[in-house]
């Protein structure tokens, strides 16, 4: 049975601290009772905050970066070292910062490659599919991840999983190549809720007015097709984590909201 749960900061910045705090916190006790653990990062504007935060925390030496496996819920197609690489953002806030992390660890998704434009989306989708398999159980498409980490954008959508778009309708693998991405840019490779919904526990993280009207569509079961948030969903858990701007009424109204 999965259990849902709605924090609520006062802004952005606390919002992200504590994010940071509760993600160490997580990597810690989960380190006590087993290895290796996986965790999936998040872009976005909260998301790679949470991550700077995270390389600031005094606590941060305190986990076992060796025994983490960090893999991501979506990517820019965009060629390596691209500004708007998630994987680059989460390299300059968090990752650079981790001696201890091994490389192989960290499962980026494939970036462009303009020296081989034979090589689409699509194709790196199959090939992260191929690495998540390689850690995955026998018979699984991906490890069952620990903690999945997701922002949402002003239009509902999670990871590269946008309203009404065709990449909401694939199932039976793990990873998805998106084309004409209504944000920019138009080209992204996409965990599937199939993956999703493989991790024990979903946080969604999202901050700031524009995103209340997701958190509720999100909170009161929205057709998945309109509010893809309403998706994501945790084995375990389901943990909201939000700012009072992005909560408007909606978190009062949630049995179980904190
Ligand atoms: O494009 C993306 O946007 C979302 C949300 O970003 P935000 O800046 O509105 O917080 C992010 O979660 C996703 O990973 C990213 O690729």
């Amino acid at each position: 049975m999965s259990a849902r749960r709605v924090v609520v900061h006062p802004d952005a910045e606390v919002l992200a601290q504590a994010t940071a705090s509760r993600l160490l916190t997580r990597l810690l006790d989960l380190q006590s009772v087993r290895t290796p653990v996986h965790v999936v990062l998040t872009g976005g504007t909260v998301g790679i905050k949470v991550l700077a935060d995270v390389a600031a925390h005094p606590v941060r030496d305190a986990v076992d970066w060796g025994a983490v496996h960090l893999w991501w819920g979506d990517d820019r197609f965009v060629p390596e070292g691209h500004a708007d690489r998630n994987v680059q953002q989460a390299r300059d806030a968090l990752l650079d910062h981790l001696p201890t992390l091994p490389a192989g660890n960290v499962h980026a998704m494939p970036a462009a490659r303009p020296e081989d434009p034979a090589f689409t989306e699509d194709d790196a989708a199959r090939d992260y599919a191929a690495e998540l398999a390689r850690f995955a159980e026998p018979g699984d498409a991906a490890p069952q991840f620990d903690v999945l980490m997701l922002g949402m954008g002003p239009d509902h959508h999670v990871a590269s999983l946008f309203p009404g778009h065709p990449a909401l309708e694939v199932s039976g693998v793990a990873t998805t190549g998106v084309a004409d991405s209504p944000k920019p840019p138009p080209l992204r490779v996409s965990l599937t809720f199939d993956a999703i919904r493989r991790a024990r526990e979903v946080w969604i993280v999202a901050a700031g007015a524009e995103k209340a009207a997701g958190v509720r569509a999100g909170l009161s079961g929205a057709p998945v097709v309109e509010s893809p948030v309403a998706g994501a969903v945790g084995q375990d858990l389901t943990l909201w984590l939000v700012d009072a701007a992005a909560a408007g009424e909606a978190a009062e109204a949630v049995e179980g909201g904190a």
